[in-house]
């Protein structure tokens, strides 16, 4: 099991082995889907592959009441019905005024604060999915739920890592002192363990204190505690995973704009007279103008695809034995989609490390693969958070293309400084820190 970069090291062994790798770890058996076609034929269409693998560290950590951790079952079956009601295509419009009022507090930091404006875009995310999942209103950084969730972020990417996810080959780990060379990872996994049931329950306790005094604003977990459908353990988990599912992934969509329009200034260019010709320069873009925007809607298109945010998806979990393609996969397999491979395939996408929004558009557009039908999962378990994302990534690129433009820093000779292309390590592949300009359009 190739333990940096996995799905480059899958994608260079598909040269050698095709679509389907098989590799056992201690015994365990791993299938690794290469192909767009091989993940919607399993993955998509196949409900015995709906489940997921052990995570024994997950699961010590109190990750395992989260939905993204549950195998298939009852439990799961609620929390996606719970999820989907509040997240699907038409009912995640009722988050859309708090997905324009964020955009406008970060346009408004913009005016004042450029230095730190990756800082207030990753500040934003947070906002719109706490504010969406809890209505509180997030001030600052500093903000309660905001500084014990992304704590416990920093720590179970730690404990998710591939590295430590090889504890799943132990079925004694859990019977293994923290003592024991290489376990005391288990004493991080029991921190975060406290964390996590902090974080969660004082959220639910503050939506249940707002609902007593008739103050709650609205939001996922007010709607459901009222509505009377759900019992509170499937409400608190299933509202539990989302700012840790939703802030970093949501963050690095809009990093990636902004990163793509540095490097491609003609794009920049080409959106922004899009956005003036649809909705002039005397107020702000708004959900009703999404229709009218088709090239927006292809720059997220593309970079949903380029950018390939979790490039080895979550593993699934085979629950019975089942035959493909002339091969056996034997229940209890664990299955990774990469979808990195799917984003770089030629036979898919021409010249694929290019960001190229234009292969989206027109006539032609329309038979190019939707990168939204697979970089955020499949079947029973695609991502809950695919149009919350969507409509987010739209508000605000529109917004930003609408007001200001986007350019790179100079250095102290006046030269232009060409942006790193870095990325964070570990599941959630996000570009790191880079210096750019932006500018008001006008005054
Ligand atoms: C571009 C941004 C995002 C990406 C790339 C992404 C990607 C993914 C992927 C690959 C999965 C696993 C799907 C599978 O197992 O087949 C997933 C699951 C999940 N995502 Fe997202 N996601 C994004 C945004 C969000 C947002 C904004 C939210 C919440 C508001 C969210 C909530 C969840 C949840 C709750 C799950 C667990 C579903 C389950 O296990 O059944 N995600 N996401």
């Amino acid at each position: 099991m190739p333990l940096e970069l996995p799905w480059v090291r899958f994608a260079e062994w598909k040269r050698l082995y095709g679509d389907m790798i098989h590799l056992t770890l201690l015994g365990d058996h791993v299938l690794v889907l290469n192909s767009y076609e091989g993940c919607i034929d399993l993955l998509g269409q196949r409900a015995i592959y709906a489940s997921r693998p052990k995570f024994l560290l997950a699961k010590f950590m109190g990750m395992g009441r989260l939905t993204t951790f549950q195998p298939y079952g009852d439990t799961l079956r609620r929390h996606r019905k719970l999820l989907h009601s509040a997240l699907s295509k038409s009912a995640v419009t009722q988050f859309q005024p708090v997905q324009e009022e964020q955009a406008k507090w970060y346009l408004n930091t913009l005016t004042h604060d450029t230095k730190n404006y990756l800082e207030n875009l990753r500040l934003l995310t947070g906002r719109a999915i706490v504010q969406a999942t809890y209505g509180i209103e997030v001030k600052s950084v500093d903000d309660n739920y905001i500084v014990l969730a992304e704590e416990f972020i920093r720590s179970a990417s730690i404990i998710l890592s591939p590295t430590n996810n090889l504890w799943d080959a132990f079925p004694m780990f859990p019977y293994i002192p923290s003592w024991f060379p290489g376990a005391s990872i288990k004493r991080v996994a029991y921190q975060t363990h406290q964390l996590i049931d902090r974080m969660v329950n004082t959220s639910i306790e503050h939506v249940k204190a707002q609902l007593a005094s008739g103050e709650a604003a609205p939001s996922l977990v007010a709607n459901t505690l009222e509505s009377g459908q759900y019992a509170e353990g499937d409400i608190t988990w299933a509202s539990g995973i989302l700012y840790f599912a939703g802030a970093d992934t949501t963050y690095g969509v809009l990093i990636t704009f902004i990163f793509s329009m540095l490097k491609h200034p003609e794009i920049q260019k080409k959106a922004q007279a899009e956005v003036d010709r649809v909705v002039g320069r005397g107020r702000m873009p708004t959900f009703e103008d999404r229709e009218e925007l088709p090239y927006i809607e292809c720059i997220i298109k593309e970079i949903i695809r380029w950018s390939t945010i979790t490039p080895a998806g979550v593993a699934h979990c085979v629950t019975e034995d089942d035959y493909y393609n002339g091969y056996w996969i034997p229940a209890g397999t664990t299955v990774i989609a990469n979808t990195w491979a799917i984003s770089r395939d030629e036979t898919l996408y021409k010249d694929p490390e290019r960001f190229w929004p234009e292969r989206f558009e027109g006539e032609a557009g329309k038979d190019v693969i939707d990168p939204f039908t697979f970089a955020l999962g499949f079947g029973r378990r695609i991502c809950p958070g695919l149009h919350f994302v969507h409509s987010m990534a739209f508000i605000v690129i529109a917004s930003i293309l609408a007001n200001f433009d986007i350019s790179k820093a100079l250095d102290e000779n006046g030269q232009e400084i060409e942006p790193n292309e870095s990325y964070t390590p570990g599941a959630v592949r996000v570009l790191e820190h880079f210096e750019c300009t932006i500018k008001p359009r006008s005054a």
